[in-house]
């Protein structure tokens, strides 16, 4: 797990870790540009024709050293423009300017946009990074217009020039447009916000050799769940065990038209590893959930109101539900039986905050999407606020909370957040949302705690969409429930090889 830190506090960082070691600044210069040149050369071929655009700062010194790092791997078509007017010079910059110099690489100085090339292959962005201060000035504004509009694709070194990480809003920004921006030592919780893509469509993060004892002392409500926090929550299943051992989940979905949702959420649950799964629904169906998945159970909807509850170590409950006043009464018995319970889709759609403080009494998980979360908690114009109000919900409700995103934020009980770092686009298709709903719930069946449940599945969810990502250019929900067993394997599998 590893705590998002500010930009002042990464500052800190950087002098602690040269203060009690053997590096200097400029050795830590070296580290990073390093970090991110080894990222680079996996996204850009050395044919391709690179401008470094840096500025004067360290920011500028990173592009610098970057530039020099990449012709000795063979960037052949490489060239540095400086932008002119700045007030500082950093000495790591002058350091790696002389070290440019003295491989005679391209090195120029722009005083007006006019001077910039009229069009760019690939443009490093080393311009501004954390140092950022004041509004741009027109200067740079006009010059970042026009890279922004004639490069073909940008790099942004730790953060796109002009870009303010402790501000989370994108309102008249004017900074640079990068495609990809690798950012140093720890993800930036501005880009897993959905506005942040107006700055840069996507980002990656690297170790730089800060002193990380040091980073990881420092408090923060702020988490990015990696594989090692998932694997070290995930148990491996043990000899002598049976499918008692691992619980069971019911689910409680899918009205008539909406069968498939039942069906992906059941699936999910039982290819997650929980020991039995039944589905609630009704007895005209029975066969074909047979036919469909023959290990799933089913029971009678028409003895909703009589069945033990006590039998089931979760029940999930929403997708594809319907939310007419009969199956609200149901949710509401449903809730009554305080079983820890994934809420998801119908489910929320049919509750209010009152509601849910009359009757969350027991570990629960809700699921919503964004249209979930506003309809139920009140609408919002940005993410950010709306992570805001998830951690006041959370604690209000003392649940926990997955607000969907391609980074899904969960929330926890004392309304910290973390941030799952796993998913795709190709995923981005109907059902897989049943699917995290399945996972989630097997976990809380086979006994992790709410909080535990949500971060393993959602981990585990989107480590799946991953692996499958590199096959497939999209992965229907189905697919990916079948993949989960494999997911689990390698991450288990990992763990026993490494620790
Ligand atoms: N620990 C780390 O993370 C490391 C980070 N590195 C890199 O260093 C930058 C931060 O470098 P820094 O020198 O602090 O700042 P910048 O390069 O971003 O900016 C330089 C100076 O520019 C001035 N400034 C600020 N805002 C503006 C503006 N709008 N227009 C013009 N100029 C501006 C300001 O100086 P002033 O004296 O004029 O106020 C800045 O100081 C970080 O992002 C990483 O890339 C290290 O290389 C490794 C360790
Ligand atoms: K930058």
């Amino acid at each position: 797990m590893l705590n998002l830190i500010t930009a002042e506090e990464m500052r800190k960082a950087d002098a602690y870790t040269c203060e009690h070691s053997e590096l200097s600044t400029i050795d830590l210069m070296e580290q990073a540009a390093n970090a991110f040149t080894e990222i680079f050369v996996n996204h850009i071929s050395p044919q391709r024709h690179i401008t470094v655009i840096a500025g004067t700062g360290n920011n500028g010194g990173d592009g610098l050293a970057i530039a020099r790092l990449l012709r000795m791997k063979g960037y052949h078509n490489i060239k540095v423009i400086c932008m002119n007017g700045f007030t500082t010079e950093s000495e790591d910059f002058r350091i790696n300017k002389e070290r440019l110099v003295a491989l005679k690489i391209s090195f120029e100085t722009v005083s007006t946009p006019e001077q910039l090339p009229q069009n760019f292959d690939v443009v490093i962005d080393a311009v501004l990074g954390s140092g950022l201060n004041r509004d741009l000035s027109n200067f740079l504004k006009t010059s970042f217009e026009h890279i922004n509009q004639n490069s073909n694709y940008t790099v942004s070194v730790d953060i796109p020039s002009g870009c303010s990480t402790d501000r989370f809003t994108f309102e008249d920004y004017c900074g640079i447009k990068a495609d990809l921006t690798i950012c140093f030592q720890r993800p930036k919780l501005l880009f897993t916000l959905p506005e942040s893509t107006v700055a840069t469509k996507s980002f990656k993060f690297t170790s730089i050799g800060l002193d990380e004892n040091y980073l990881l002392a420092i408090p923060t409500d702020y988490y990015w769940t990696d594989q090692q926090t998932v694997q070290g929550l995930l148990h491996k299943r043990k000899a002598f065990t049976h499918k008692g051992t691992y619980g069971h989940a019911l689910i409680i979905s899918g009205n008539a038209q909406t069968k498939g949702a039942a069906l992906l959420t059941a699936k999910a649950a039982l290819f997650s590893g929980v020991g039995l799964v039944t589905l609630l629904t009704e007895s005209a169906y029975f066969p074909y959930v047979n036919v469909y998945q023959p290990e799933l159970m089913t029971a009678n909807k028409e003895d909703l109101k009589i069945l033990d509850y006590s039998k089931y170590q979760s029940v999930a409950i929403g997708p594809g539900m319907g939310s007419n006043t009969e199956q609200r009464d149901q949710l509401l018995f449903l809730l009554q039986q305080k079983r820890p319970m994934v809420l998801d889709a119908d489910a929320l759609n049919m509750l209010t905050t009152d509601l849910l403080k009359q009757y969350i009494l027991h570990p629960a998980v809700l699921t919503p999407h964004v249209k979930e979360f506003d309809r139920l908690f009140g609408a919002h114009t940005c993410w950010y606020n709306r992570i805001q109000t998830a951690r006041i919900q959370a604690k209000e409700l003392q649940c926990v909370i997955v607000l969907k995103n391609q980074y899904t934020y969960i929330i926890n009980e004392v309304g910290k957040v973390f941030i799952n770092s796993t998913g795709n686009p190709a995923m981005a298709q109907g059902g897989m949302g049943d699917i995290l709903t399945g996972c989630i719930s097997a976990f809380l069946a086979r006994g992790y705690s709410a909080f535990n449940a949500a971060v393993i599945g959602c981990f585990v969810h989107g480590k799946a969409g991953d692996e499958l990502a590199e096959r497939y250019e999209v992965t229907p929900a189905s697919i990916l429930a079948e993949h989960l067993p494999l997911t689990l394997r390698s991450l288990l599998t990992d763990r026993i090889m490494t620790n």
